[in-house]
């Protein structure tokens, strides 16, 4: 494997610096209005706050069921500063205490409750959804190939979406563009390997997810796949991560509404019923490391995939490993490790980034905040 660079800590980045002091204190003011947290809880939240913004962290209390695993997980980090260990492991561990915080892994009327429910519901009820499910009527006019482009485009811009990020980041964002397109490569492969299993990794619920379920539905109508496994969360993480319960009130939306939506959402639900499309909900996807670690069950699923596309910035941090990359480094050099061929859909929402030609690089380096600001997308593909 290639030499690896530094893990981002967030203490050398404003911007994972801000998902702490600023990010995340925002994000527990929103709990707290919305839900009856009892004192113990509100207590929990706002230690939690507190240590985020000025203290170190905290283990989890012995009492947690995977206190030992966190333990080990954490060796060395506990007692330090959150921006002073690896970003991606802290950001993890800030959404395990959370859901520590109010009670969802305890016995008792918390447990399975979502702290973030009521953001992804709203989302689905809004407008982006909406629009999403009428231009379905539009896009149907199209020929199948460019029905294909329009739907991968709207699954890789759905990533915007992102609720976690919108916290601060604030809506009106305006979308510049692709930076690295190897999406006619994916759609190359795609119908040269037709017929197999193709695995999506998802990222968020709501818009997103929507867009997802309908280019599976693509890909499954089409015969680009027999079968396609569609990966979630086990439990929330990073507000608006899709889990199971997610997907089916996606599914629900596309089922309640009319015309060509509501015959994708038909046939998904035919396609769940034959097993050509199944879901996972791996530990590991909650786990606070990079996928260079997967476990052996999760290679097993991958490596025989036709393509593995992973969606979103998170994913997209896993894959790399969250690590201060040279931008110019080619993605299939720094994505060997990975079992099997693998595709990303992702805006650019955090600092790492690979792939890019040199004179993209230099363009983009006149752009404020071009690698945090969710404007900018790729899609990057090892075949
Ligand atoms: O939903 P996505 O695309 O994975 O984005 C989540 C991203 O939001 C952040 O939490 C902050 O932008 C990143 O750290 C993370 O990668």
């Amino acid at each position: 494997m290639t030499q690896q660079p530094p893990q981002i800590i967030s203490s050398e980045s404003p911007f994972a610096g801000d998902v702490f002091v600023k990010r995340h204190p925002a994000l527990i003011e929103r709990l707290v209005a919305v839900w009856p947290f009892a004192p113990g809880q509100r207590r929990a939240l706002s230690e939690l706050v507190e240590e985020n913004v000025q203290g170190v962290i905290r283990p989890l209390p012995d009492s947690a069921a995977d206190a030992g695993l966190w333990r080990d997980w954490g060796s060395g980090l506990y007692g330090q500063p959150w921006t002073s260990v690896p970003f991606l492991w802290a950001e993890s561990f800030f959404y395990r205490r959370l859901l520590e915080a109010t009670g969802y892994f305890e016995p008792g009327p918390w447990r399975g409750v979502d702290p973030f429910a009521p953001f992804k519901q709203a989302e689905l009820a809004g407008e982006a959804v909406s629009a999403e499910i009428t231009a379905l009527d539009d896009v149907a006019a199209l020929a199948d190939d460019e029905r294909g482009q329009a739907l991968l485009l709207s699954s890789l811009w759905g990533n915007r979406a992102d609720l976690g990020f919108q916290i601060t980041a604030g809506r009106g964002i305006e979308a510049s563009g692709l930076v690295a397109d190897d999406s006619a490569r994916l759609w190359e492969l795609l119908r040269s390997e037709a017929g197999g299993t193709v695995a999506l990794v998802a990222d968020n619920a709501g818009s997103e997810m929507v867009a997802d379920l309908v280019l599976i539905d693509h890909l499954l109508a089409h015969g680009l796949a027999d079968q396609v496994v569609l990966h979630v969360k086990p439990s929330p993480y990073y507000v608006s991560d899709a889990t199971l319960g997610d997907v089916a009130d996606c599914l629900r939306a596309l089922l309640h509404s009319k015309g060509k939506a509501r015959a994708v959402g038909e046939r998904l639900r035919e396609a769940a019923a034959l097993g050509r499309l199944r879901m996972r909900a791996d530990a590991y996807f909650c786990a606070p490391f990079d996928f260079t670690a997967m476990p052996e069950g999760l290679r097993r699923e991958f490596a025989p995939a036709t393509v593995t596309i992973l969606k979103g910035d998170l994913n997209y941090r896993r894959l790399a490993g969250d690590r201060w990359w040279e931008p110019t480094i080619p993605f299939a050099e720094v994505t060997d490790y990975f079992p099997g061929r693998v595709a990303a859909l992702r805006t650019l929402k955090s600092d790492v980034i690979v792939g890019l030609e040199t004179s993209t690089l230099a363009g983009l380096n006149a752009v404020p905040h071009w690698r945090t600001s969710g404007t900018h997308a790729v899609v990057q593909v090892r075949s």
